[in-house]
C-alpha cells in the first residue's frame, strides 16, 4: 500500500532578519532527511518592510525562479488567502502587534521568543487565538529537539529521585561596545537585553525538569527573585540572574542567569538530584550532548557511573518546532501539548517579575496596557 501523502503546511514568513533566515532554511530542508514523513512545509510568501529585502531573501534561500511571493508589507502576508500559518521573526516588542494582526486575519501563528513584551500582551493574544479558533505557539525550538525528549525521559524515569536544584545559564558575548545602540540587543524600544533574548533558554530547562516533572503536578512557581545589572550604554539588562522556587508540591529551586557580555560555560545546565546529576552541554539552545552521573548512594556526591548521550542532526534544528506546528494544525489542536500556552505564560510572568525587581522599564508606549484575561 502506498504511504499517505504528508500534510503540507503553507507558511508566510514575517521579517527577513537572522532568525527568519535560519527558520526558512530549515523549512526548505527535505523532511525525510530528519525522518519526518507525515508532514511537510511550503513557503507561500515572505513579508518585509521593503519588497526588495523580501525578494533578496527569497532569492538567497530558494533561488531566482522561486514561486514564493515577495511582499513589501507584513499585512499582505496576513491577507494572502494561500497562507495558513504565519511565522513571526521580528524583535520581541513587535511580536504582539504582528501576531495580533495575523490572528485577526485568520492565520495560525508561530511567534519567536520572547513571545511578547509582557504577560498581559501574551494573554491577550491567547484569548484572541481562542476566540478565532486558531493555533498559537511560542517558537521554543529547543523543547522540540530530540535531546530534550531524552533528558525528560531520564529526569522522570526515577533512578535520580526528585529534582532538588537546577542551575542554568545562557551567556554570549554580543560585543555590545561595538554595536549601534539601535541594535535589537541594546535598544529598549525593541526589548533589548539579556533577559528576554537569552532568558527563555535557561527557562525551558527549568520548565522541563521542574515544572513538567509529574511530582510537581503542574504547580506554578511559588516565588521568583530577580536581579539585574544594566549596561550604561542604553540601560537594558546586561547581566541578569533569577531564582524560581517550585515549592507547592516539589521542594525544588531553579537558579538561572543570562549575560550578553561573556561566553557560555561548557556545561550550561546542571540538574541536581540526591542520586546524581544531569549535565547539559552548551549551547543550551541546541545542545548536542548531556551526561548523567549516578552516585553510589543518595547524597554522597560520589559518582560511580557516568553516561553521556550524544545527538546530531542535519540543518539548524528549527524544523522540529515547524513539524510540531504542522501536526497540531493538521489535527485541529489550538496549542502544542509539548510547549503549550501555560508554559509561555509561565515564562512571561517570570520575566515581568524579574524586570520589575531589577527596575528595567521599557520606554513609554512600548508595552501595551491591556485588560486582564
Ligand atoms: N529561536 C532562535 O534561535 C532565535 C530567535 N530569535 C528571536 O527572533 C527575533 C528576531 O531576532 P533576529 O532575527 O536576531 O533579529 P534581526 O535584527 O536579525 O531581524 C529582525 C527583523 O525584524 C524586522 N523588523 C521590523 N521592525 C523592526 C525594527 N523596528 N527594528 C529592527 N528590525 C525590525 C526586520 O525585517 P524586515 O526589514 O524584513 O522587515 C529585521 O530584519 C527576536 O525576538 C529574537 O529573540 C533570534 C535569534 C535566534
Ligand atoms: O534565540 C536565540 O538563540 C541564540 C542566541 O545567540 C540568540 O541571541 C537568541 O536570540
Amino acid at each position: 500500500m502506498a504511504a499517505a501523502a504528508p500534510f503540507v503546511l503553507k507558511w508566510g514568513v514575517i521579517a527577513t532578519g537572522y532568525i527568519s533566515s535560519c527558520f526558512t532554511k530549515d523549512l526548505l530542508a527535505d523532511p525525510k532527511e530528519r525522518g519526518t514523513t507525515d508532514v511537510a512545509h511550503k513557503i507561500i510568501a515572505v513579508g518585509s518592510r521593503s519588497v526588495e529585502s523580501a525578494q533578496k531573501f527569497i532569492e538567497e534561500h530558494a533561488g531566482k525562479n522561486s514561486e514564493i511571493k515577495a511582499y513589501g508589507t507584513y499585512t499582505e502576508v496576513y491577507a494572502d488567502p494561500d497562507v495558513t500559518a504565519v511565522y513571526i521573526g521580528t524583535p520581541h516588542t513587535l511580536h504582539y502587534e504582528n501576531a495580533k494582526a495575523a490572528l485577526l486575519a485568520g492565520k495560525h501563528v508561530l511567534c519567536e521568543k520572547a513571545t511578547t513584551s509582557n504577560a498581559a500582551e501574551l494573554r491577550d493574544l491567547l484569548a484572541l487565538a481562542k476566540e478565532e479558533k486558531l493555533f498559537f505557539m511560542e517558537a521554543m525550538w529547543t523543547r522540540f529537539q530530540p535531546i530534550a525528549k531524552e533528558v525528560k525521559r531520564v529526569a522522570e524515569e526515577g533512578s535520580l529521585g526528585l529534582p532538588v536544584v537546577l542551575h542554568a545559564d545562557l551567556s554570549a558575548d554580543f560585543d555590545i561596545e561595538n554595536k549601534p545602540k539601535t541594535h535589537r540587543m541594546l535598544d529598549p524600544k525593541l526589548g533589548g537585553g539579556a533577559l528576554l533574548d537569552l532568558g527563555p533558554y535557561p527557562m525551558i530547562w527549568a520548565v522541563l525538569a521542574l515544572y513538567e516533572h509529574p511530582a510537581n503536578k503542574k504547580a506554578l512557581p511559588t516565588t521568583v527573585t530577580g536581579s539585574i545589572v544594566k549596561t550604561p550604554l542604553t540601560g537594558v539588562d546586561m547581566n541578569t540572574s533569577w531564582t524560581i522556587n517550585f515549592t507547592e508540591t516539589l521542594k525544588a529551586q531553579a537558579i538561572l542567569s543570562a549575560s550578553m557580555t561573556i561566553p557560555a560555560n561548557k556545561t550550561g545546565v546542571i540538574i541536581r538530584y540526591r542520586n546524581g546529576n544531569i549535565l547539559i552541554q552548551s549551547p543550551i539552545y541546541r545542545p548536542l550532548s548531556f551526561t548523567v552521573q549516578y552516585f553510589d548512594k543518595p547524597g554522597s556526591g560520589n559518582v560511580v557511573r557516568e553516561e553521556t548521550k550524544t545527538f546530531s542532526h542535519t540543518g539548524g534544528g528549527w524544523y522540529y518546532e515547524a513539524d510540531e506546528v504542522a501536526r497540531c494544525i493538521r489535527d485541529g489542536k489550538p496549542e502544542s501539548e509539548t510547549w503549550g500556552h501555560d508554559k509561555s505564560c509561565l515564562l512571561m510572568d517570570v520575566f515581568d517579575q524579574v524586570r520589575k525587581q531589577g527596575g528595567y522599564e521599557f520606554p513609554p508606549g512600548v508595552e501595551k496596557v491591556l485588560p486582564k484575561h
